[in-house]
């Protein structure tokens, strides 16, 4: 049984507009790391407090294990405090008024805690989030990062079975984001709590999710593990907005798409190509000139200009070995068939071509046919 089940999910602000979150279904399963990922007003935030009982839904339901959190149709909403979930939001939200660890103390406090038990537990937490020394500072005393993890030991400290964070790492520095990910990630393998994380960032999700919810528009776009979502995006929009730089995308009746594609060309109407399933060589491939070259330390991004029947077509290819072209050079370019992703004129994906994408001959033949 999943640990949070959402069920036809809805959110109206107000009578008659829009739905902020639109017939959301998702399972997230016990002790998974779930990022709900997309553009800035797609839903996230909506959905998290919906979770934790901030907002009330108009629509569907909500449960956490057998459990009825919220539910119009059954008249069911259980009050946040009652849910048994730990919070930490983007504002820390940290007692000014408090020390380190008054704050951290503060839920075992109110959950009735002994205090020689309290202070055992305080200090396991100031050593888990490696806040040691900070103890009888007050919040206005600390960096954000510092704030951070004080945010996280008050919520971690009363063993929340979920805790669900709403881009907790957006206020801080690159550096402090990489370690703090980190220690997420850490915390995530040692508790083995169920952990829901909203952010917009996808490099975030895709580094430290075990399962992805990518939305846009209030609707799910995409529920899956990381490579999932990258490697078999269900449609236009999660191709496009995973992935950096994004897929290349052609229209599919062009005679590039066509070879690229091997003569196997269903009906589709883009073809999505991953930059760093391009390969590059001197001999056989479809012709085109190197446009520019952008190192990027460590990984190169290269700008190709083809020729296509239907005018000039620029590709973006990615690359972590030097190059050894100049600019304006000729080369000829390749596909890897798992980096081909063909989207009907909806946007949905259609089957994987590599399965009909047969390598050699044919391959060399639809590519000479445009050299
Ligand atoms: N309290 C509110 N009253 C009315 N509309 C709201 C309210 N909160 C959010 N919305 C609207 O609901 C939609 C979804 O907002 P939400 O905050 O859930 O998006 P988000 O994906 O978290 O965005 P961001 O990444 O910018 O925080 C937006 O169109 C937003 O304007």
């Amino acid at each position: 049984m999943p640990m949070i089940q959402l069920d036809h999910l809805e959110k109206r602000y107000a009578k008659g507009a829009a739905p902020a979150v639109d017939d959301l279904t998702l399972s997230i399963e016990h002790g998974s790391f779930t990022c709900i990922l997309g553009p800035s007003g797609c839903g996230k935030s909506t959905t998290l407090r919906m979770i934790c009982g901030l907002e009330a839904t108009t629509g569907g339901e909500i449960r956490i294990g057998e459990q009825v959190l919220d539910s119009t149709a059954k008249g069911v909403f259980v009050p946040p405090e009652k849910r048994g979930l730990g919070l930490v939001f983007q504002s820390y939200a940290l007692w000014p008024h408090m020390t380190v660890a008054e704050n951290i103390a503060f839920g075992l406090k109110v959950a009735r805690m002994p205090k020689p038990a309290r202070k055992i537990r305080v200090a396991e937490m100031v050593r888990t989030l490696r806040i040691e020394g900070l103890e009888n500072r007050y919040p206005a005393q600390l960096s954000g990062g510092q704030q951070q993890r004080v945010a996280l030991a008050r919520t971690l400290a009363v063993s929340p079975g979920v805790l669900l964070l709403d881009e907790p790492l957006s206020n801080l520095d690159a550096a402090l984001r990489l370690s703090m990910r980190a220690e997420l990630a850490r915390l995530h393998r040692d508790f083995g709590t169920t952990i829901v994380f909203v952010t917009h960032d996808q490099w975030e999700a895709m580094t430290l999710a075990t399962h992805i919810a990518v939305m846009a528009g209030g609707r799910l776009q995409q529920f899956g593990r990381p490579d999932e979502i990258y490697g078999q995006p269900a449609n236009c929009f999660v191709a496009e907005f995973i992935g950096n730089p994004p897929i290349n995308l052609i229209p599919a009746r062009s005679h590039t798409a066509r070879a690229l594609m091997q003569g196997a060309h269903p009906q589709g109407e883009m073809l999505g190509l991953r930059p760093e399933g391009i390969s590059l060589g001197h001999e056989s491939g479809l012709p085109a000139v190197i446009e520019e070259i952008l190192p990027t330390g460590g990984a190169w991004i290269i700008t190709l200009r083809l020729a296509d029947e239907a005018g000039p077509l620029t590709l973006t290819h990615t690359t972590q070995l030097p190059p050894r072209w100049q600019l304006g050079a000729p080369v000829y370019l390749r596909a890897r068939p798992e980096a081909l992703h063909l989207f009907c004129a909806q946007g949905h994906a259609l089957a994987p071509l590599a399965s009909r994408m047969t390598a050699g001959p044919s391959h060399s033949r639809a590519l000479a046919g445009l050299a």
